[in-house]
């Protein structure tokens, strides 16, 4: 599928600093080794009910990666999905009486223009999983040659007693994995199965519901392995970082994790497990479930992008936050300082802000922090401090290439 128009990013002097990432799999920040291209994968929305802020503050945290890395001096190989076929979708367009060929392809546009507007940089590839249903169902082959699944009423399931590192990605209990898978998709009570978290490879065709050939059958891929698929597909095993907001964490990204390395025999299937914090309204996570969501278009629709952009930076990747207005006032008040700021004749040590934004954002994208330090240069130069200027110009570049936001 096609991805958007990538943003302009402004060349800056010298270099950034190795990225250091919180790890969800070793529990602790860690520093990032890529190679000259760097290789992440980012699980790509479900295209219905897109793109709420919870969406937008997930791929604005990989975001920052991608300029983090750049900046540093790497190219980057970006991997997106889309979940263009799975059952909430399917309900969603049964519910309102739609094609979901259709819903999806009209969220996705959606989802392009959103992510467009608020100037992330496109993934290189940005594949529906409807577009590889074959190359899924060769992985489910390979994962069957390894004696890894089994057939339940037509349904292929992987058996987690075939994977030797379930759990290394969560950490989590069983007690909770339980609870989350079937919070989450699974369907642990189904009676054939040989333990509760084996998981749904392959769907056996329904009545109504679309399907594909496959060796074992018409039918449709099961959630995790699809993603599995395409960052095998694109990026191999041992990719730099699997990105995604933390729900999925389990099961989604642990099983994806045993797949991958069931089927390659290498670990880890990637080096890092990034997950971003959840956005939420009225004391709920934002879901689509919930229906308590708040869309990126209806705010483009009276507010600057760039405003909803330093809105999103003001919190940490990590953190679970609520969403108020006010945080948008905020940021709006913040981007008129800072424009105004930029269009003065100079300001204090522009290149001091540049050394201090590449730490911060280093620092396991500290991006508040790195805002904090633009908006004291910012307020010495409103006061008069003009003393160095080229500052305007460097700090406009900075904020542009590192943040992402256009003065
Ligand atoms: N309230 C929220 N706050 C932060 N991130 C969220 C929130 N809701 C969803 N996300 C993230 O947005 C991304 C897309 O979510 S999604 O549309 O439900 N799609 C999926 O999770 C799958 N298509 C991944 S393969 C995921 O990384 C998810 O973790
Ligand atoms: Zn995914």
């Amino acid at each position: 599928m096609r991805s958007w128009p990538a943003p302009e990013i402004s060349p800056l002097p010298g270099a950034g600093l190795p990225l250091r990432l919180y790890d969800t799999a070793a529990g602790e920040v860690r520093g990032t080794t890529p190679e000259t291209t760097a290789r992440m994968y980012v699980c790509g929305i479900t295209p219905y009910d897109a793109t709420h802020l919870g969406h937008a503050n997930t791929y604005l945290a990989f975001d920052l990666v991608n300029r983090v890395w750049r900046d540093a001096g790497h190219r980057v190989h970006y991997t997106q999905n889309a979940t263009d076929v799975d059952d909430p979708l399917l309900e969603r367009a049964q519910r309102d009486g739609v094609d979901w060929r259709e819903l999806a392809e009209e969220q996705i546009e959606l989802f392009r223009t959103d992510m467009e507007a608020l100037r992330l940089v496109p993934p290189d590839d940005y594949v529906g999983v409807t577009e590889v249903i074959g190359q899924v169902a060769e992985l489910i082959e390979r994962l069957k040659d390894k004696g890894a699944t089994y057939e339940v009423d037509g349904d292929v399931y992987f058996a987690v007693a075939a994977s030797p590192k379930f759990g290394a990605v969560s950490g989590f209990s069983e007690a909770t994995m339980l609870e989350l898978f079937a919070e989450r998709g699974g369907d642990p009570g189904r009676p054939g199965k040989r333990h509760p978290l084996d998981w749904l490879l392959w769907r056996a065709e329904r009545p109504g519901e679309p399907s594909w050939p496959s060796p074992f059958g018409q039918g449709r891929p099961g959630w995790h392995v699809e993603c599995t698929s395409i960052a095998l597909a694109c990026l191999g095993a041992g990719f730099d970082v699997s990105g995604g907001g933390s729900d999925l964490i389990f099961p989604h990204h642990e099983m994806g994790a045993s797949e991958g390395h069931v089927a390659t025999g290498e670990w880890p299937f990637a080096k890092a497990y990034v997950h971003a914090g959840m956005v939420a309204l009225d004391g709920e996570k934002m879901s689509k479930s919930r229906g308590n969501l708040v869309f990126v278009s209806r705010l483009r629709a009276a507010h600057d992008p760039m405003a909803i952009r330093l809105a999103l930076l003001a919190r940490h990747y990590r953190a679970d936050w609520e969403w108020t207005d006010e945080q948008l006032t905020g940021a709006e008040d913040r981007l008129s300082r800072w424009r105004a700021a930029v269009a003065l004749p100079g300001g204090p040590d522009g290149a001091a802000v540049l050394r201090q934004v590449r730490e911060r954002l280093a620092d396991d994208l500290d991006a508040p922090g790195a805002l904090t330090v633009i908006d004291a240069w910012a307020g010495r130069a409103l006061e008069g401090d003009h003393s160095d200027p080229g500052a305007p110009a460097l700090v406009r570049a900075t904020a542009d290439a590192l943040l992402g936001v256009a003065l």
